[in-house]
Order: C-alpha cells, then sequence, then structure tokens
C-alpha cells in the first residue's frame, strides 16, 4: 500500500485520510501525554517505518471533533519545512479500543465513538526530556539548534501562522541533529481573521511574553519570539530561566529581568487591560545584559532583542537569523555532528524521575533504621544517566569543527540567512508578508514606536498590536496558568486548547 511521500499527506493517494486504521501499526510505548490524549511510538507493519501516533481525544468533546485538533491538521497539511514536524497522515480506531487500564472505551449510549491519530514523523527527543536528563549543549551546539529553531518559525510566520506554544517540550529532536516544531495544536492561522481578537489563553507560562500576561488580544508573531528568546537563554543556562508560578510571579519575574516597562520604553503598554493591576510599585532597570554577560556579546544582543518588552521593537525570526551570533566563531555545528543521546521525552524522563523517587521512598522506608554509614553505601541514583549513546563525543564539546550553514563568498565572508534559498526554507518570498492585522496605522498613537533592531522588526506586528480597552472579559486567568513543564496544569492547557469562543 502507498504511503504519503515526503512533505505530502496521503490524502489522494490511497491510503487516502483516514482510509488506514490504527491497527496498521504496532504501538511500541507511550512517549507523551498531551492535551489530547496519549503519544505512542508505533512501527508502520508494512513498511517498518517507526513514527509517533498522537491520539485525538474525543470523548471528551460535547460537539464531536475538537476544532484545536482540527486547527492543527488544517495548519500541519499547510506547512512542509524541514524545521517542523510533518504529519503524514490520519488514522482511525476501527472498533472500540481498550483505555490504558484495560477497560472498554468510552460510549456515547450506543453509539460507538472511536479514536482518531495523528501520525507523525518520529523524533527521538524533546529539548525538555534532554534538558531533564542534564544534557547540556556547548554554544556551535546551541547555535545550530536555535538556528534550525528560527528557520521553522520563520517558515510559519512567513506563511501567517502563529503557533502560539513555543516550549522546550515542544522542540523535537532527532539522533541526526534535526530541530522540528511540534505541537500545532494552539497554532493559529492568521489569514483567515484580519482584524479580530485572538484568545489570550496562550503560551505555557514560562514562555508566555509580557503583553499576554498584561491581556492583549491583538498580537503577532512577536509573542513566539519572546518564548524563543525564553528558549535561547534556557540553553545557554541549563534551565528555564523565568519559572514563575502564576501570572503575578511571572510577570515579576519578567520585569526583574527586562526591566519594567512604561509608556517610554513600551508605547501604549498603559493601555493594556491589565497593566494597572501588576505595573511595578517601583521602577526596574533591566538586568539581562548583566546576567548573561558571560556567553558573550554577540549572544547578550541577540536574547536581548528578543526579549524586548515592547513587541513591536522585539527581534524577527528572520533577523534573527541574520543576527552577528551566528556568524561569528564559533559558527554552528552540523546537525550530524551533534551527540546522539538515548531516547528522551519529557513523559518518559518524569516517569522514570516518578520510578526513582518511589524507590528512593522504599528505600529510605526500609532502611530508616539502618545505621548512617551504611546507608551511605547505597549506589547513586542516577548511575550513568545524561550520557549520550552510540558517541565518541562529549555532550558538550569545547568547538565543533563544522561551519555549519557557512557559506563562503570569494572574500571569505560568510552569506547570511537568505530566506530565498531553498535549503533554508522552501518559500519563496524574501520579504516578510503583511499580517492581516498588520495593515493598519501602527500600534503607539504618536507613530512608529522607536526600534532598536533597526527597523527589522515585524512592521505588520506593530501595526496589528493595538491596545485593549475593553472590559476583563475572561477575568483574570491567573488561577488557570500552568507551571511550564513540570508539573502540567492540563486543566488550564486543555481549557486554552480546547476554547471554542468567538477569539481564537
Ligand atoms: N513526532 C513525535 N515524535 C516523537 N515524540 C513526539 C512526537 N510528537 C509528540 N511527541 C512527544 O509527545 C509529547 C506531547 O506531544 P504534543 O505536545 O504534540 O501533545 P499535546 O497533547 O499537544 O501536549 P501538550 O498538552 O503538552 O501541549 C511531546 O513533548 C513529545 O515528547
Amino acid at each position: 500500500m502507498a504511503v504519503a511521500a515526503p512533505g505530502q499527506l496521503n490524502l489522494y493517494a490511497s491510503p487516502a485520510l483516514g482510509c488506514r486504521t490504527v491497527d496498521c501499526f504496532d504501538k511500541l510505548e507511550q512517549i507523551g501525554e498531551g492535551t489530547y490524549g496519549l503519544v505512542y511510538k508505533a512501527r508502520d507493519v508494512l513498511t517498518g517505518e517507526i513514527v509517533a501516533l498522537k491520539k485525538i481525544r474525543t470523548d471528551k468533546e460535547k460537539e464531536g471533533f475538537p476544532i484545536t485538533a482540527m486547527r492543527e491538521i488544517k495548519i500541519l497539511k499547510k506547512l512542509h519545512h524541514q524545521n517542523v514536524i510533518k504529519l503524514k497522515e490520519i488514522v482511525t480506531s476501527t472498533g472500540p479500543e481498550n483505555d490504558e487500564q484495560g477497560k472498554p472505551g468510552p460510549t456515547d449510549g450506543n453509539k460507538y465513538k472511536g479514536d482518531i491519530y495523528m501520525v507523525f514523523e518520529y523524533m527521538d527527543h524533546d529539548l525538555s526530556g534532554l534538558s531533564k536528563r542534564g544534557v547540556r549543549f556547548s554554544v556551535p551546539q546551541i547555535k545550530c539548534y536555535m538556528k534550525q529553531l528560527l528557520a521553522g518559525l520563520h517558515y510559519c510566520h512567513l506563511n501567517e501562522v502563529l503557533h502560539r506554544d513555543i516550549k522546550a517540550a515542544n522542540l523535537l529532536i532527532d539522533n541526526e541533529g534535526n530541530l522540528k516544531l511540534a505541537d500545532f495544536g494552539l497554532a493559529r492561522s492568521l489569514s483567515n481573521d484580519h482584524q479580530g481578537n485572538l484568545t489570550n489563553e496562550v503560551i505555557t507560562l514560562w514562555y508566555r511574553p509580557p503583553e499576554i500576561l498584561l491581556g492583549a488580544t491583538k498580537y503577532g508573531p512577536a509573542i513566539d519570539m519572546w518564548s524563543v528568546g525564553c528558549i535561547f537563554a534556557e540553553l545557554l543556562q541549563g534551565k528555564p530561566i523565568i519559572p514563575g508560578k502564576d501570572r503575578t510571579m511571572q510577570l515579576d519575574m519578567i520585569f526583574k529581568l527586562c526591566g519594567s516597562p512604561n509608556e517610554v520604553n513600551w508605547p501604549g503598554v498603559s493601555k493594556l487591560p491589565w497593566y494597572n493591576n501588576f505595573k511595578p510599585k517601583k521602577p526596574m532597570e533591566s538586568c539581562l545584559r548583566e546576567t548573561f554577560r558571560q556567553y558573550g556579546r554577540h549572544a547578550v544582543e541577540l536574547l536581548d532583542k528578543m526579549m524586548t518588552l515592547d513587541p513591536s521593537q522585539r527581534i524577527s525570526a528572520k533577523d534573527a537569523l541574520n543576527a552577528e551570533y551566528f556568524w561569528t566563531d564559533p559558527l554552528p555545528c552540523d546537525p550530524k555532528s551533534l551527540p546522539k543521546y538515548e531516547t528522551s521525552h519529557e513523559f518518559k524522563v518524569r516517569q522514570q524521575q516518578r520510578k526513582l523517587e518511589e524507590a528512593t521512598k522504599r528505600q529510605k522506608l526500609q532502611h530508616s533504621r539502618v545505621p548512617p554509614y551504611q546507608q551511605s553505601r547505597y549506589p547513586p541514583l542516577h548511575p550513568g544517566a545524561n550520557q549520550p549513546i552510540h558517541t565518541s563525543q562529549p555532550p558538550v564539546a569545547a568547538v565543533a569543527s563544522h561551519h555549519y550553514g557557512k557559506s563562503r563568498g570569494p572574500s571569505g565572508v560568510p552569506s547570511r540567512f537568505n530566506p530565498n534559498r531553498a535549503s533554508q526554507g522552501g518559500y519563496n518570498s524574501g520579504s516578510y508578508p503583511p499580517s492581516p492585522q498588520g495593515r493598519g496605522p501602527p500600534y503607539a498613537p504618536n507613530g512608529m514606536p522607536g526600534s532598536r533592531g533597526g527597523g527589522s522588526n515585524y512592521s505588520h506586528n506593530s501595526s496589528s498590536y493595538r491596545p485593549q480597552n475593553g472590559p476583563y472579559s475572561r477575568g483574570s486567568s491567573s488561577g488557570r496558568d500552568t507551571l511550564g513543564n513540570n508539573s502540567k496544569s492540563h486543566q488550564q492547557h486543555y481549557y486554552s486548547k480546547h476554547y471554542n469562543g468567538d477569539m481564537g
């Protein structure tokens, strides 16, 4: 039976969309637990190909197929890029499946509702899983991953798609060193919605930009770039940098790091719905440059541009790709030179951590009366953990030998990122498309806000970003904030993904 050609859904060829059943796959193990349900590693019984199966939960849906799943499928159908996860096909379950406990699956009266699965290319890790294993990356490796993340995101933005949930767990990595953007469940295509409000309930808390935290419902690609800044800083520091517990704490931490917003550094901020509730009592200066000084001038400059409070002044993905950081030594390494790690999905790492904690508790209980010198002989909890496998390279190499992505001209000057180059995206326009929302006047009432990026920012973003004077239509959502990746408050995320009101 034919399978989808690379980059294509098998919508028209046999098997057609939804034609094959999940029986065509052997489920090997669970690798993820998301809002929709579960993600499995599986093998195509016909081809032997390893894939990821993401089960779309329909049992909790009152109105049938979840709108967010529909949106994810629709968006992924139009995105074809080496740094965006490939949706290969959709399959259904043939009969009532047993649930995870082996009990018969959900039914709706006499009407059986089957499950629907999205079939993705399989990736060995997610970035969160790798970091939780304690993997640290060298500068060339960080540059390599960041370039891929920015290339994938630039492609999305060029196609008027906002991801709206960039976080470490949604960045998938394979053992060839490729990084792909995944989980488009919160993504939004702007082409059909030129002027409308967008939901404010987006982006996992730790990666959420200040404009969203302050209640903005008109926003653009800059929201994703804030999250990219958080990822960049996380890669440098080896841990999430703004791990707030709720909206108040998140904003507080942002202001302490990036300075407090005011009408001078962010024209219009005071008109955002929740500005008065959350504005700091006393002005704060940014200490971002100081905090990250050790990573070098170019890294700090780029990070500062990504983590600019005013979204209209925040750097775009395209301009970030042209930043000095990527074009000065040490250069990004070749993805293929990246070490291969033992499979690390956030879910699996958490599962292993839970097991270890339980074992430790059991051990403590069993040996609570053993003299202390005996207890100290217990082996370490993580023997050999966090080490890459099948590689002679250490996880943190000093300087990579490859000069990936650098095509030198006759003068030896590296060619900068060129969005027209097929290898960097396959799209055919170098200029950033105007956002459907961005055709009006700029946000700042007194004209264009000052640009730190030298005119390199999203013009359409600044245009589309308008102050919100409306009521707190959704109320303060601090109680629904997710606690980042670690403790998933699925309630809130589920709400976000399944919110089906006027704003999307
Ligand atoms: N194609 C894939 N290959 C390998 N692992 C994957 C793949 N897709 C998803 N996963 C794993 O499953 C996890 C959850 O997947 P995903 O984020 O797409 O689901 P979700 O229901 O939207 O989750 P969430 O509610 O956390 O946003 C990922 O963090 C990743 O570890």
